[in-house]
């Protein structure tokens, strides 16, 4: 009997921390039309003349302190979550994991589905949020490939989900490991996204970024802006653990470059809480559903040294989704459904 096929994809990792691997890491990611959205000679110059060169080796020693016996731990979890799914779907199904950038590749992961001739494909971008960066980036390359094949099979797409129920779950029971009540304040960090990006994926033109709480609550018009849902993943998040509105604070990291990102940026915020005599605060990164580069050095090492620089005393990390079988669970649904 043929399988049905399901591709989940992340956002990918260097294949070592070697300054070689991130570069060629890094050329492949941010060449991505949709992640650096601009012409593609400027594109071309800025990416191989100035970050390539310039960020590698920086970046690579990151990798150096968050990479362990396992390799990158955002690849290890993806490929225990793809373990865990398919022993969690079983024999009528055929699951593969691959990567945005660097590997296992979303071509080879296409290949492996093909010649198990699956009957069906379903995608599931690993990105709770919506993001033509990370989501769209992914349904883009997979339609492009798959468009070329001679049989086209029925192929469906999982667009984002930052509110489903057992995700949301997920997140409150880690957080509740760490004694929340105990915190001064909590923090939804979002991985950061260019404000024009955020304006580009307004299809009215006349709603995002036009008045200041554009992105608080989501409606018909934002429902796939990046922001809003992210908003939204920390509205339930924050539900589920009675963490009341002034209590939490949704901000976003990772700012690259000049140009205006989606705000607060987390590092203002950090300098705003320990001005107000905050010490202590729990962080969740619900953006992503592993640990990665992002959680494990930029909150966990450096937001952590940062704020106590400004007399602030721990930051503490809410884990990932990372091994959850309950997260394992919301992945099925999402495919039963
Ligand atoms: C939520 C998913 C992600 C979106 C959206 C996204 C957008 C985005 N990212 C960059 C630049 C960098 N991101 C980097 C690391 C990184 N990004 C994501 C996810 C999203 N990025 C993850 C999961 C990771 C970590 C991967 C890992 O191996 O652990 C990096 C590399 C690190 C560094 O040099 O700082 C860069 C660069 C842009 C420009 C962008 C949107 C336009
Ligand atoms: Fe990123
Ligand atoms: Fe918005």
């Amino acid at each position: 009997m043929s399988k049905k096929g399901i591709l989940l994809v992340n956002l990918g990792t260097p294949d070592s921390p070697a300054v070689s691997d991130v570069k060629k890491y890094l050329d492949q990611f941010l060449m991505d039309e949709r992640v650096i959205d601009i012409p593609a000679f400027n594109r071309t110059l800025l990416v191989k003349g100035i970050i390539v060169p310039f960020r590698s080796p920086k970046t690579a020693k990151l990798y150096k302190e968050i990479w362990n016996e396992n390799g990158s731990p955002l690849l290890f979890y993806s490929k225990l979550q793809a373990k865990m799914l398919q022993e969690r779907l079983g024999d009528d199904y055929h699951v593969e994991l691959a990567m945005r950038y660097q590997s296992p590749s979303i071509a080879s992961a296409l290949a492996n589905l093909k010649a198990g001739l699956v009957e069906s494909i379903q995608v599931i971008p690993m990105f709770p949020q919506y993001a033509s960066a990370s989501t769209g980036s992914v349904m883009q390359l997979v339609m492009e490939l798959v468009s070329k094949w001679q049989t086209v099979p029925p192929i469906s797409f999982i667009n984002s989900f930052h509110d489903n129920e057992l995700m949301i779950k997920v997140f409150a029971e880690n957080a509740r490991k760490h004694s929340p009540e105990t915190y001064d304040h909590i923090l939804f960090s979002f991985h950061g996204l260019p404000e024009r990006q955020l304006l580009k994926c307004d299809h009215t033109g006349n709603y995002c970024l036009k008045n200041a709480n554009c992105c608080q609550t989501l409606n018909d018009t934002n429902k796939f802006c990046y922001s809003a849902q992210g908003h939204d993943t920390a509205r339930l998040i924050a539900q589920e653990l009675n963490i009341a509105k002034e209590n939490y604070t949704v901000c976003f990291q990772s700012r690259l470059g000049k140009e205006p990102w989606v705000q607060p940026y987390t590092t203002d915020i950090l300098k705003k809480l320990a001005s107000e005599g905050k010490k202590r605060l729990l962080v969740f990164s619900p953006a992503f559903v592993a640990d990665c580069l992002e959680t494990l050095y930029e909150i966990t090492v450096e937001y952590h040294e940062e704020f106590r620089a400004l007399g602030g005393e721990h930051v503490q990390l809410v884990e990932s989704l990372n091994d959850s079988p309950v997260f394992i669970e919301a992945l099925a649904g999402m495919i039963k459904n």
